[in-house]
């Protein structure tokens, strides 16, 4: 399945953990989200639905295509939702992940709304090595300062006037692996584009595990709120627009249903991200 192309295998053992050995290691998941892998054609996230802890449908185990666990995918939300819809027959599913449990509905045409918990700011949260002022950190001598936040997974947002494609190909790795994110970080580049009715943003995200992928809905989720806490969005009248669509470039002709819209009011207790998911394929995999 994809989330505007962030694409992802998912492991369905919702009704019987036992069917997914536990000895999976790191080299073999690496394997099935290897893009020259002819049986799974790679991912750019293993999503492991696995039965719930708590009361909700599931829980996700999320995994980069480098094997490393993250705690929480905003695409990869969207999919399982819809995945659960089809599947289940259930439209409202709570999806339990280590960034919290998302209570999500699905529309028709698979379009998904995910309420999302409050993202957190303060530096231990993130988490930063050191004490910073989150809302613009310094990490490169050539980019502007950065907004850290954590929306469930961390995440830095870089704005720019210009086409930011070529920053995060050039200092995404660099950024991901920066001394001041002990657990790493996803890097966010940002261009705010003005010609539009809507606060709307052109984003490329270089995601932690995985590089730069199509579309990252955490990192839409980031950079929303980012440009909203920084007043980029308030009219000249003083108005704070709180509806940001972010555009992902693989959304080249801007089509209206190929975005994701957050909806971020600052200080609530949710916010709401909504936006596509796609299904692609079923198959089978030896492990
Ligand atoms: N593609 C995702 C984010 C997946 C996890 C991320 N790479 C991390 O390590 O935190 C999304 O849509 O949010």
């Amino acid at each position: 399945m994809n989330g505007l192309g962030n694409d992802f295998i998912i492991f369905d053992v919702m009704d019987d953990n036992t069917l997914l050995p536990d000895d999976i290691s790191k080299n073999m998941w690496r394997n099935i989200a290897d893009r020259d892998n002819p049986a799974t054609k790679g991912c750019d996230q293993i999503l492991i639905l696995r039965p719930p802890l708590s009361k909700g449908d599931c829980f996700m185990d999320i995994l980069n295509a480098d094997g490393s666990q993250a705690e929480s995918c905003g695409n990869g939300t969207r999919a399982v939702a819809a995945y659960i819809a089809k599947h289940k027959g259930q439209t409202n599913p709570v999806i339990e992940t280590l960034g919290g449990s998302l209570s999500c509905a699905v529309m028709p045409e698979n379009r998904v709304e995910v309420t999302m918990p409050a993202p957190k700011f303060a530096w231990t949260d993130i988490p930063v090595a050191e004490e910073v002022k989150t809302n613009g950190v310094k990490l490169h001598d050539d980019l502007p300062p950065a907004f850290l936040v954590n929306v469930g997974n961390p995440h830095a947002v870089f704005f720019a006037s210009k086409k930011t494609k070529w920053m995060a190909s050039k200092f995404g790795s660099d950024l991901e692996m920066h001394p001041l994110f002990p657990q790493q970080a996803n890097i966010n580049f940002a261009q705010i584009l003005r010609d539009f009715e809507r606060a709307t943003i052109l984003l490329h995200t270089w995601e932690r595990g995985a590089g730069l992928t199509k579309a990252c809905g955490t990192g839409a989720c980031a950079t929303a709120i980012a440009a909203i806490e920084l007043g980029a969005t308030r009219l000249p009248d003083g108005t704070l627009r709180t509806e940001v669509d972010i555009i992902p470039p693989v959304n080249r002709d801007r089509n209206e249903s190929d975005i994701i819209t957050i909806r971020y009011q600052p200080g609530a207790e949710t916010y709401i991200m909504r936006g596509p998911a796609e299904f692609e394929f079923d198959g089978k995999v030896s492990l």
